[in-house]
């Protein structure tokens, strides 16, 4: 038989009664694990040899955990000062410990919160009780990363590994092993003998220069031979999404709008009749900027009319808010809530001159808000703006709208609740239901903005307008249940390279 080079070395050095790993094979034949485990999976399509495929996990020290495993987890060695020093007695000023413990920077935190979830004391108005019967000697991550320097990590009690990563202190992999015995054909086939065939199995930069490729007999590709998964790059699927989001968008009449990410607050919430006392712009819920920490240019005919709204109210019988205006407040810079300051610039005229009506713009860009991390809401989230200024919209329109968007994504169901924002009258908010969950989650808001933002940006014919969210869309088209599977650090890789298209 002849067999390509690599394939007839595998070939004789894979054994019938042993299975040998593709490391060992490479090692021996001085050859890539890459180039073994191509020509394996090759001889195995011809039935001469048989491919394990194992799912190993390996564990190895991080630079920390090596530390650690020289000098002591921080916690056992302020243990043993403090028993040292008595504290099993009597209680110990915690800087003589840490001094007696050699414990400095960050050593020192990791001491303390540590010391006591694993029992060995407590620590009080700065001083150290030491527990008299805890056993620093078993300390289980002790014992754990002992284990893993010892090369015999995946041996190790699962929690004392699971605590010990989240320590930043080894680190775990999961990797594919593979290995071979020789099939009774591929033995068959060694006793008939094998001969090297002088084929090339691959385009190198020498056969290119030399020209000598023109000469050479090319080894047949056999694409029906396993592979290893070689996983490319490819679009965020909230990128996609985004992307599709846009197409029905333009497909729809509308045009894209642009602008600042970190944004004055005049823009933000001052132009949307958003009171200057209003709960959501305390520091609590916006990321404000301390540098540059205010805006230089605001028009000035558009803060007066604003500032006027605010105080007085629009129209004959209209109603302010009678609170103090500050414009100093207004000229504030902070990473936007929400993108309707883009579509206040464009309103304004500030953005692209004044506009006629009907227009319809839109953008999906980037939103960051102070919230509580779950598994729906994240710091910083893509919300899909949008409004159209038309002579005489009601709600009907708007809610036309949206049925006419969501069913281009599959999404026939949406649901309206009455809802209130400072900026617009009426207002709904919208939801979808989970594909999975069953559960009702809310996806947008919306509304037809005021007399008292539209007055003064000196616009007098109608406009409607939403916010949605792109992350909870992408939540009710694909069914995922958290968020932070999609992004953030803890999105789950596999599920982004494998999940399939929603068309
Ligand atoms: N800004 C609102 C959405 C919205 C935009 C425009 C009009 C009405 C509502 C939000 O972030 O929730």
């Amino acid at each position: 038989m002849r067999l390509p080079q690599a394939q007839a070395a595998v070939l004789e050095a894979a054994s019938a009664t042993e299975s040998r790993t593709v490391e060992a094979l490479a090692a021996a034949l001085d050859e890539s694990p890459t180039a073994v485990t191509r020509a394996a999976f090759e001889l195995a399509d011809d039935g001469l040899l048989d491919v394990e495929e194992e799912e190993r996990e390996s564990v190895s020290l991080t630079e920390e955990g090596a530390e650690y495993r020289e000098s002591g987890l921080p916690e056992v060695r302020l243990y043993r000062a403090a028993v040292d020093a008595g504290a099993d007695d009597d209680p110990v000023s915690m800087g003589e410990l840490l001094g007696a413990a050699g414990l400095d920077g960050p050593a020192v935190d990791i001491a303390l919160s540590n010391f006591a979830r694993k029992g060995y004391g407590r620590i009080e108005s700065g001083a150290v009780e030491a527990a008299p019967d805890a056993d620093p000697e078993s300390d289980a991550e002790a014992a754990a990363l002992d284990a893993v320097a010892a090369g015999d990590g995946t041996d190790a009690p699962e929690d004392a590994l699971d605590a010990l990563e989240r320590r930043g202190l080894v680190r775990r992999e999961a990797s594919t092993a593979r290995s071979v015995t020789l099939t009774d054909a591929g033995v068959t086939a060694l006793m008939e003998g094998v001969e090297v065939a002088d084929t090339v199995g691959a385009l190198t930069p020498d056969l290119l220069t030399s020209g000598a490729w023109r000469d050479v007999e090319f080894t047949e590709y056999n694409v029906e031979a396993d592979a290893e998964t070689v996983h490319g790059g490819r679009e965020h699927i909230l990128r996609q999404t985004a992307n599709r989001v846009k197409d029905v968008l333009v497909g729809m009449g509308f045009q894209e709008m642009e602008g600042p990410h970190v944004d004055a607050d005049f823009w933000i919430n001052d132009a949307l009749f958003m009171p200057q006392d209003h709960p959501a712009r305390t520091h609590w819920d916006r990321f404000a900027l301390s540098d540059p920490r205010r805006i230089d240019h605001l028009p000035e005919d558009l803060v007066e009319r604003v500032r006027r709204a605010h105080l007085e109210g629009v129209g004959e019988d209209g109603e302010g808010y009678h609170s103090p205006w500050d414009e100093e407040f207004a000229r504030a810079l902070a990473l936007r809530g929400h993108t309707t300051s883009l579509s206040m610039r464009y309103l304004s005229g500030d953005a692209v001159g004044d506009l006629e009506p009907p227009q319809r713009y839109f953008s999906v860009e980037k939103v960051y808000r102070n919230d509580t991390l779950d598994a729906t809401h994240l710091l910083e989230f893509f919300q899909i703006e949008g409004w159209v200024m038309a002579e005489d919209l009601s709600v009907r329109d708007l809610m036309g709208t949206f049925e006419e968007f969501y069913s281009q994504f599959g999404i026939t169901d949406i649901q309206f609740k009455p809802h209130y924002n400072p900026y617009t009258e009426p207002s709904f908010e919208l939801f979808g239901r989970h594909p999975e969950t069953g559960e009702i989650i809310e996806i947008g808001n919306s509304g037809i903005f005021r007399p008292e933002v539209l007055e003064p940006l000196g616009i007098d014919c109608d406009v409607m307008a939403w916010g949605l969210a792109l992350e909870r869309l992408l939540m009710l088209m694909y069914g995922f249940e958290d968020i932070r599977d999609v992004h953030g650090t803890l999105c789950d890789l596999d599920l982004l390279r494998t999940v399939e298209v929603v068309h």
